[in-house]
């Protein structure tokens, strides 16, 4: 886990104002000049991409596994195969990976962690981190994301747009919340687990590993053992 850092999105008067710290200077200079290769050229992708636009990365480029050619205006420019090349060539190039699929990304996370490659965070300047929020590598923070103090929110994870994770909540690496889910205070959110669009969960609740919270849900009890969770009452749909 790494404190908060700030997104890039500092602008040339916080600068003349000297409003940065030293390590926040380093980081938007560095940004400034970076390259940044988003491995998962899906519409993810594209939402990642504008992030570490408004983050600072100048160069941007997609690697995908079945995808060729373009994403709009970036070109994809490989595969997963060629991040050991891109690696040596490049060494001040920064992966991001930017697929959905828990398992999938978490996949390719571990692969770049057997390279040693650290992972940048991004956060979309709309974004409302608490200063004492802890983030792991490789996390994406989206558009009107708001953590509130006290939160760990572990590596490689996806919060999406419009998502809240109150007070003192963590979540566990891998894990994806939605677009408009909340997160009230002291939830513990277990390893891969994807809490779908829209859903709620109450305070103090235990969500365990690889568990899917189905669209819409809303959560008043722990669940304790993976699976696909839907409905009120809620349950199970895969057993
Ligand atoms: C930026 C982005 O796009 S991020 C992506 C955001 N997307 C999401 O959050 C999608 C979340 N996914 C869902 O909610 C899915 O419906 C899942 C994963 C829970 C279930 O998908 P599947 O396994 O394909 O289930 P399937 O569609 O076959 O439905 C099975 C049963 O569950 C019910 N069901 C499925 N999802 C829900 C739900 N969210 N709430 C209530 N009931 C549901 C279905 O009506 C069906 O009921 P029946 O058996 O009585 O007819």
């Amino acid at each position: 886990m790494v404190t908060r850092r700030k997104g890039l999105g500092h602008s040339l008067k916080d600068i003349l104002k000297n409003d940065l710290t030293a390590e926040e200077l380093d980081k938007f200079m560095n940004g400034y000049n970076k390259t940044i290769y988003i491995i998962g050229a899906g519409g993810h992708g594209k939402v990642v991409a504008d992030i570490a636009k408004k983050n600072g990365y100048k160069k941007i480029y997609f690697l995908d596994d079945s995808t060729k050619g373009q994403l709009g205006t970036y070109s994809i420019v490989g595969t997963t195969d060629d991040i050991d090349e891109i690696h040596q060539r490049e060494k001040d190039a920064d992966f991001f990976i930017a697929i959905g699929n828990n398992e999938i990304r978490e996949k390719v996370f571990k692969k770049l962690k057997e390279r040693d490659i650290k992972l940048p965070i991004l956060i979309h300047p709309s974004a409302v981190i608490d200063e004492t929020v802890e983030i792991g590598e490789g996390t994406v923070f989206v558009a009107n994301a708001v953590i509130n103090a006290g939160t760990k929110v572990g590596k490689n994870c996806i919060i999406n747009t419009s998502a809240s994770v109150d007070h003192d909540c963590i979540v566990e690496d891998c894990v994806h919340v939605s677009p408009g889910v909340h997160i009230a205070g002291g939830v513990h959110i277990g390893k891969r687990t994807w809490v779908g669009i829209g859903s709620s969960v109450i305070n103090n609740i235990n969500i365990y590993d690889d568990v899917i919270v189905g669209a819409g849900t809303t959560i008043i009890k722990h669940i304790e053992r993976p699976g696909k969770y839907v409905g009120m009452p809620l349950r199970r749909l895969d057993q």
